[in-house]
């Protein structure tokens, strides 16, 4: 076994302690480095990440996702109904899931390639609190399976804020978050996102500007809470949340 990231996660026990407000179980600490593997081997096959080295994986993957629901982390009890919507290799839907594990994670993605290395990986990582979609956010937007029934819709790296705000709040339940992480942000952008998030039945509640902590890069994160019911118009159909941002 390679244990490379697990050693760093030994190293970087403190930094994880400060900065995203929890600890690690020995059995998480063994999670992460299955994971870790798994997305290596994985990788020899599908082009799931360029993030391959111990360093990255756990400032870009693990610390990048999890800040993002920094303030959930402390509560491990939590028990919310989550949706990682283009998940990729399992990012942040993964580490959410490992950190709560009395939080169901829903992680849905387009590919269905990807979808089956995730519904493969599961098992391997003993976690039973994790289920795997594979669709559009356009179309599941619309399924009354997925519609409105989530606390919290997770969104990393997968289109420009305006789609990421309709593919999202649908998915949400009323008073449920949309978490939409970026890297830059610009002040002027508030105005537009303000008016998208209306329109969905939404609302900024916060945006946390932060640095990761090995390479100081800068990121962001908007917290949008739903406040009323979306429009049965929303999301608008594939492609054009993306190709013709509201
Ligand atoms: C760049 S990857 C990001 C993966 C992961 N979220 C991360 O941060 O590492 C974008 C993923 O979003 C998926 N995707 C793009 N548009 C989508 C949509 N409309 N519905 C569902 N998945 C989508 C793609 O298949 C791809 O796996």
């Amino acid at each position: 076994m390679n244990n490379s990231l697990l050693s760093f996660l030994l190293e970087m026990e403190d930094i994880w302690q400060t900065t995203l407000n929890s600890q690690l179980t020995t059995r998480q600490k063994i999670q992460f480095q299955r994971l870790y593997e798994l997305i290596l081997q994985g990788n020899l096959k599908l082009n799931l990440t360029r993030i391959i080295e111990p360093q990255d994986f756990w400032e870009k993957h693990l610390w990048d996702s999890l800040r993002g629901v920094v303030s959930l982390l402390s509560n491990s009890h939590n028990q919310l109904s989550v949706i990682d919507i283009g998940t990729g290799g399992g990012f942040p839907g993964i580490p959410f899931a490992i950190m709560l594990p009395n939080s169901q994670v829903n992680l849905l993605d387009s590919t269905q390639k990807k979808v089956t290395f995730l519904t493969q990986i599961i098992p391997e990582l003993e976690l039973h609190n994790v289920t795997t979609t594979v669709g559009r956010a356009e179309k599941i937007g619309h399924n009354p399976k997925y519609r409105e029934q989530y606390d919290v819709a997770l969104i990393r790296a997968v289109s420009n804020t305006s789609a990421c705000i309709e593919y999202t709040l649908p998915l949400i339940k009323k008073g449920g978050l949309a978490i939409i992480y970026r890297g830059n942000w610009m002040d002027y952008e508030i105005t537009s996102v303000t008016g998208v998030a209306k329109q969905l039945g939404g609302v900024i509640a916060y945006i946390d500007k932060f640095k990761t902590p090995l390479s100081q890069g800068t990121r962001h994160c908007l917290y949008l809470k739903k406040i009323t019911k979306t429009s049965s118009k929303f999301p608008r159909p594939i492609g054009i949340p993306n190709s013709k941002p509201l």
